[in-house]
C-alpha cells in the first residue's frame, strides 16, 4: 500500500518525485482566476495559510484560461512511488489527431518561414491525439507505470473541473525553491531513445554536437537565467548541457541554481514569472505565443502549463506539464510538442512528437497505429 492508493478521483492531487510523494485531498479553498493571474493572486492566499497548509494545483498554458489552484483539506507526504512496468501486452489503439500529422508538418514549415521573415527565433509547436480506451484508466496504476518510464522526473495527477483528470510523467522541473535556494532544470533539444545501447550512444553524441539543438536549448537557459537574475544574489549554470534520458527520449538539460535575495519570493511567484519558458512557447515569448495561436489547431488546455505545490513558507516545486493526458470518462487526450528553430526538419519534428507521445501511450498500455504522413 502506498499513499497513491488513497488518491480520490474527483478531489485528489498527487505529485511524486524520486525523493518523495505528496497526496492531497478535498478543497478548503479553490482560488479564482485565470491562467497567469491566478498565481499572482495566490500570493495573498499563501500569506494567509496556516503553517501546516499548502497550495497545490495546475496552471494552463494560456493566460486567459482558468487555473486550478486549491488549498486542500488535507495532505500527506510519503516515500517515493515504487515504479511498475506496464503489462507486456501492448495493444494498438486507434487515434484521432489534432491536427493530422501532415498538417502538423505544414505548420512546422510555416513556422520556419516566420523564423526566416520575422523576429521569431524559436517556437514550440504541439499536437494532440485522442484515444478511446475501453475503460477509464485507473489513476494510481497509471502513475506507477509513468514512474517506471520517468524515474528521475515528476509524476502527477490533478483533478480538473467537469470530471477530467490531468495525469502525466514530466521530466522537466520548471522551478523549485527550498529556503533561499532556487533550482530550474530546463530541457530542450531532443532525440527519440530506442533502447538499443549502440543506437542511443550515437544519438547522445549527435545531440551534444548538434549546433541546431544547442541553439534550441540555449534559448531556454538564457531566458530562465534572465528572469531569475533579479531575484538572486548568485545564479549559476554550466556552459555545456547534460543529457537527460527518459524511457523514450534523450534531452539536452541544464541545471540552473541560485541563492535568492530577501525578501524571498515564493516558489509559485518564481514559477509564474518563468511560465511559459521557451521550452513550451518560444523566443521572443509574445511573438511565439501569437505564432502558436495562429499555427496550432487545438486548445492546449493544461498541457505545457505548470503543476506543483507551494507551502506557507514559500517553498515548493513546479514541473512543466508535459508528457501528460487529460482523462475523461469517454476519451483520453494526449499532447506533445517540439521546439522549432532555423534548421529544424519537419519530418524529424513530427517523429519527435510521436516519440514523446509514446510516454503516455505506453503507460496506458497502448502503442499508436502507424501514422500516415
Ligand atoms: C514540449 C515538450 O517538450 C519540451 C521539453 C523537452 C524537450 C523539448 C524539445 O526538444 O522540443 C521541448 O522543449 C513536450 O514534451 O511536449
Amino acid at each position: 500500500m502506498h499513499l497513491v492508493d488513497d488518491y480520490r478521483p474527483g478531489s485528489g492531487f498527487f505529485f511524486g518525485t524520486s525523493a518523495r510523494s505528496l497526496l492531497a485531498t478535498g478543497s478548503a479553498v479553490v482560488l479564482p482566476g485565470r491562467g497567469g493571474l491566478a498565481p499572482k493572486r495566490a500570493d495573498t492566499v499563501l500569506r494567509a495559510l496556516g503553517p501546516d497548509q499548502i497550495l497545490v494545483g495546475a496552471v494552463p498554458f494560456a493566460d486567459d484560461a482558468p487555473a486550478r489552484l486549491i488549498v486542500p483539506e488535507e495532505h500527506r507526504w510519503g516515500p517515493p512511488l515504487p515504479p511498475k512496468a506496464a503489462s507486456r501486452d501492448v495493444t494498438p489503439v486507434a487515434t484521432r489527431h489534432e491536427p493530422e500529422p501532415a498538417r502538423y508538418r505544414l505548420a512546422v514549415e510555416k513556422a520556419l518561414h516566420d523564423i526566416d521573415d520575422s523576429e521569431l527565433s524559436k517556437v514550440v509547436l504541439a499536437r494532440s491525439v485522442r484515444i478511446t480506451p475501453p475503460t477509464r484508466p485507473d489513476i494510481p496504476s497509471l502513475l506507477r507505470r509513468l514512474r517506471h518510464r520517468q524515474e528521475a522526473g515528476f509524476v502527477f495527477a490533478c483533478e480538473l473541473p467537469d470530471g477530467v483528470s490531468l495525469v502525466g510523467g514530466s521530466p522537466e522541473l520548471l522551478v523549485s525553491r527550498e529556503r533561499d535556494v532556487v533550482t530550474a532544470f530546463p530541457l530542450a533539444g531532443s532525440r527519440p531513445r530506442t533502447g538499443d545501447p549502440e543506437v542511443d550512444a550515437v544519438s547522445r553524441a549527435e545531440l551534444l554536437a548538434s549546433e541546431k539543438d544547442r541553439r534550441e536549448h540555449a534559448h531556454v537557459v538564457d531566458t530562465i537565467a534572465r528572469v531569475l537574475t533579479p531575484y538572486c544574489v548568485k545564479l549559476s549554470a554550466p556552459s555545456t548541457p547534460d543529457i537527460v534520458a527518459t524511457a523514450h527520449m534523450l534531452h539536452l538539460g541544464t541545471r540552473i541554481t541560485g541563492r535568492l535575495a530577501d525578501p524571498l519570493p515564493s516558489a509559485l511567484e518564481l514559477a509564474s514569472a518563468l511560465h511559459p519558458t521557451p521550452a513550451v512557447c518560444g523566443t521572443p515569448t509574445a511573438t511565439a505565443a501569437s505564432a502558436i495561436a495562429r499555427l496550432e489547431e487545438f486548445d492546449r488546455g493544461f498541457y505545457s502549463g505548470m503543476v506543483g505545490w507551494c507551502d506557507s513558507a514559500g517553498n515548493g516545486e513546479w514541473a512543466v506539464t508535459i508528457r501528460c493526458a487529460e482523462i475523461a470518462d469517454d476519451s483520453v487526450r494526449l499532447f506533445a510538442g517540439a521546439g522549432i528553430v532555423a534548421g529544424s526538419d519537419p519530418d524529424a519534428e513530427l517523429a519527435e512528437t510521436e516519440a514523446k507521445l509514446a510516454t503516455m501511450l505506453a503507460a496506458l498500455g497502448h502503442r499508436q497505429e502507424a501514422v500516415a504522413r
